[in-house]
């Protein structure tokens, strides 16, 4: 069994009182799950998230974007103006509920006309990686939360056992089989990342489908009945030939690419710099000193085509959990250099 070192990132215990609005919101939010009375009743009022064949309503605010969520009300209006039936509305699926207990749904509108809609609403129906990059703080992990569940729904009309058809229960947590009762709850799949350092260097590695010029952390989905830290250490030893000696947890996040996987991070060390790269996995594995890493974060989304000469090396942007590792590396180096 693999021992390493783990430090949680823990969130801040909540003070007493807010614990309390905190526990009533979860509360509420269970309720909305699993009771389809509670759920019925909160879809008259509480508040939709559009989306068109999976792609968010994005609307511009001042010099950036935000992701525009209807009334109840007003979504009945849209709907009938566009010649459907309200019974529509019960397609919404469940994607939170506000501190004040207002339940949030996503609905996609993908059997509509989409110019119309979005004359309507005053949006444009967005491709989804370029909505994350366009949006920021809550509204990008929410608007990928919801469209990973909307897809999720979509493909998971039938049975695998049966073949016949499935039916979500009222907020979307999860479907079941029309003969059998068999219940498919939304799946995420584990994926480890981990920033490996040797000394004063980490190893960032490209594939070739990346974007030219872009290097992130190690990664790979855990295989069925792994740990996450056999993961991590088949992971680097499958990719760069490199036994991992310890491991650190960062942190995790929701990745929705290419269907919903549960991204979990953290820093890894090695006892040794020769790197043997798998070329059937990586295009390119590099160590990088603290300095050029700073210049890549410093560089920020190079648009560059290959054609274009050489590309600087840049890294995932701020929202994707590489960055946040690379950045964490970068700040204990420079707490450890300065003693
Ligand atoms: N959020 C971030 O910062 C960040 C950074 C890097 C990679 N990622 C994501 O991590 C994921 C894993 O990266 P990777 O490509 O290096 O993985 P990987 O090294 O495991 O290689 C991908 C291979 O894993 C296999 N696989 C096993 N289970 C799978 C599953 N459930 N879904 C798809 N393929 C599965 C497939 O054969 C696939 O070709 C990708 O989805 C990538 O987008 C996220
Ligand atoms: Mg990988």
């Amino acid at each position: 069994m693999f021992r390493g070192i783990i430090n949680l990132r823990l969130i801040a215990p909540v003070c007493a009182r807010r614990s309390s609005s905190y526990v009533k919101q979860k509360r509420y939010l269970f309720d909305l799950k699993e009771n389809d009375d509670v759920c019925r009743q909160a879809l008259k009022s509480g508040s939709f998230y559009l989306f068109h064949d999976l792609l968010p309503l994005l609307r511009k605010s001042g010099s950036g974007f935000s992701v525009p969520t209807v009334s109840a009300q007003e979504l009945q209006r849209t709907i009938n103006k566009h010649g459907q039936d309200e019974q529509k509305i019960e397609d919404a699926v469940l994607v939170g509920c506000s501190k004040s207990c207002v339940a949030e749904f996503a609905l996609d509108l993908g059997c509509l006309e989409k110019s119309s809609l979005e004359a309507d609403l005053d949006g444009t129906f967005t491709f989804l990686p370029k909505a994350l990059l366009l949006l920021e703080g809550k509204c990008a992990p929410l608007v990928a939360q919801a469209q990973a569940l909307l897809r999720w729904h979509e493909t998971h009309q039938f049975c695998s056992k049966t073949g016949n058809p499935t039916k979500k229960n009222l907020s979307g947590s999860k479907r079941i089989c029309s003969t059998n009762g068999l219940i498919y709850y939304p799946q995420m799949s584990p994926v480890v990342i981990s920033l490996v350092s040797y000394k004063d260097r980490c190893l960032l590695a490209r594939q070739e489908g990346f974007p030219a010029g872009m290097y992130t952390a190690l990664s790979g989905f855990c295989d069925i009945g792994e740990t996450l830290e056999e993961t991590v250490r088949r992971e680097v030893a499958e990719e760069v030939g490199l036994e991992v000696d310890s491991l650190r947890y960062y942190g995790s996040q929701h990745w929705p690419f290419p269907s919903s996987s549960l991204m979990v991070a953290c820093q890894a060390t090695v006892q040794q710099d020769k790197l043997n790269v798998n070329k059937s996995e990586l295009e390119d594995a590099r160590w990088f000193t603290l300095e050029e890493i700073e210049e890549a974060l410093q560089r920020g989304i190079v648009h560059l085509k290959p054609e274009s000469g050489t590309i600087p090396i840049w890294v995932p942007p701020k929202w994707a959990i590489a960055h946040e590792l690379i950045t964490s590396w970068v700040q204990e180096q420079k707490a450890h250099s300065n003693g």
